[in-house]
C-alpha cells in the first residue's frame, strides 16, 4: 500500500527564524513545503534550503489552490500577528509545527499557527494560544496560560501557573516565578528574574525585574 501524499503548506517569512521553522517541518514530517512567501521584494525569486520564495501576499493569493495551509515564520510578534490575521481573513488555514525533540505533557493544548522548537518543555495542562513561538529550550511548566502572538525566547523558564498576555515577549534566559501574571504587550528583558506580576504595556528587566518604561499598544 502506498503512503498518502503529505499536505502541502507554505512558510510565510524567509529569515533566520524561518530556517528553524523549515527544519522543524522537515523533521516532523507531516507536511511538504510547497514554497516560501515574503513581502520583501528583494527576497522574491531567492531560495532557502532549496525552497523558492514565490513572492509576497498577492502572489500567494494566485497560488492558493496549491497549498492546504501554512505557517508564519516571523520572529516579531507584531508582524507575525498582522500576517496571521491577513491569512485568516483570506481563508488560509494555519498549522502548528512541533519539533520532535520538544516534550509536551498530558493535557497541553496548542492552538494553530504556533511553533514549538527543539528542547522546549511544555508541562501538564498548559494552554498555548495562536501564533506563539516557544523557542529553543524554553520551559513552560504546569497550568500556564500563554495567549496569542507571544514569544517565549530561548532558554526562558516559566514556573507553574504563570499567565502571559497576548503579544508579550519573554526574552532569552528569563525566569518567571510561579503564579504570576505577565500582562499583554509586555517585554521582559533577557536574563531577568520576574518576582512580581507585570502590568500591560511594560518593559521590565533585571534581577529582580524592575519597571523600565511603558510600551505602545500594537
Ligand atoms: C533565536 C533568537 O535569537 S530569538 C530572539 C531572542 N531575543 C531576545 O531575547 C531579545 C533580548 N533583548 C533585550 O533583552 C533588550 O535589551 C530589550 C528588548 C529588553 C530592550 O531593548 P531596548 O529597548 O533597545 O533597550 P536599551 O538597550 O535601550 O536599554 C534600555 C535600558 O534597559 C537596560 N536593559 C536592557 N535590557 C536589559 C536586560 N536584559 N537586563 C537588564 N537591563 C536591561 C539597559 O541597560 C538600559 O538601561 P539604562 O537606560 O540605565 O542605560
Amino acid at each position: 500500500m502506498s503512503t498518502p501524499a503529505k499536505k502541502k503548506i507554505f512558510v510565510f517569512g524567509a529569515s533566520g527564524h524561518a530556517k528553524v521553522v523549515i527544519d522543524i517541518i522537515e523533521r516532523e514530517g507531516l507536511y511538504d513545503i510547497a514554497f516560501l512567501v515574503d513581502d520583501a521584494p528583494d527576497m522574491h525569486g531567492r531560495t532557502m534550503y532549496n525552497y523558492g520564495v514565490l513572492g509576497g501576499k498577492k502572489d500567494l493569493l494566485l497560488h492558493r489552490e496549491e497549498v492546504e495551509g501554512g505557517i508564519v515564520a516571523i520572529g516579531s510578534n507584531r508582524a507575525r500577528k498582522a500576517v496571521a490575521q491577513w491569512l485568516e481573513e483570506n481563508g488560509f488555514r494555519l498549522v502548528t509545527c512541533i519539533h520532535p525533540a520538544a516534550e509536551i505533557a498530558r493535557g497541553v493544548v496548542i492552538e494553530s499557527g504556533t511553533v514549538v522548537m527543539a528542547g522546549a518543555v511544555i508541562n501538564s495542562d498548559s494552554y498555548i494560544g495562536r501564533n506563539v513561538i516557544v523557542n529553543t529550550r524554553a520551559s513552560i511548566d504546569h497550568d500556564c496560560v500563554i495567549c496569542d502572538s507571544v514569544h517565549i525566547a530561548p532558554g526562558s523558564t516559566l514556573c507553574g501557573t504563570v499567565s502571559v498576555g497576548s503579544g508579550s515577549f519573554i526574552c532569552a534566559g528569563s525566569t518567571v516565578i510561579p503564579n504570576l501574571t505577565i500582562g499583554k504587550n509586555v517585554i521582559i528583558g533577557a536574563g531577568s528574574t520576574v518576582i512580581r506580576s507585570v502590568p500591560d504595556f511594560s518593559l521590565e528587566a533585571g534581577v529582580p525585574a524592575k519597571y523600565m518604561r511603558t510600551l505602545e499598544e500594537f
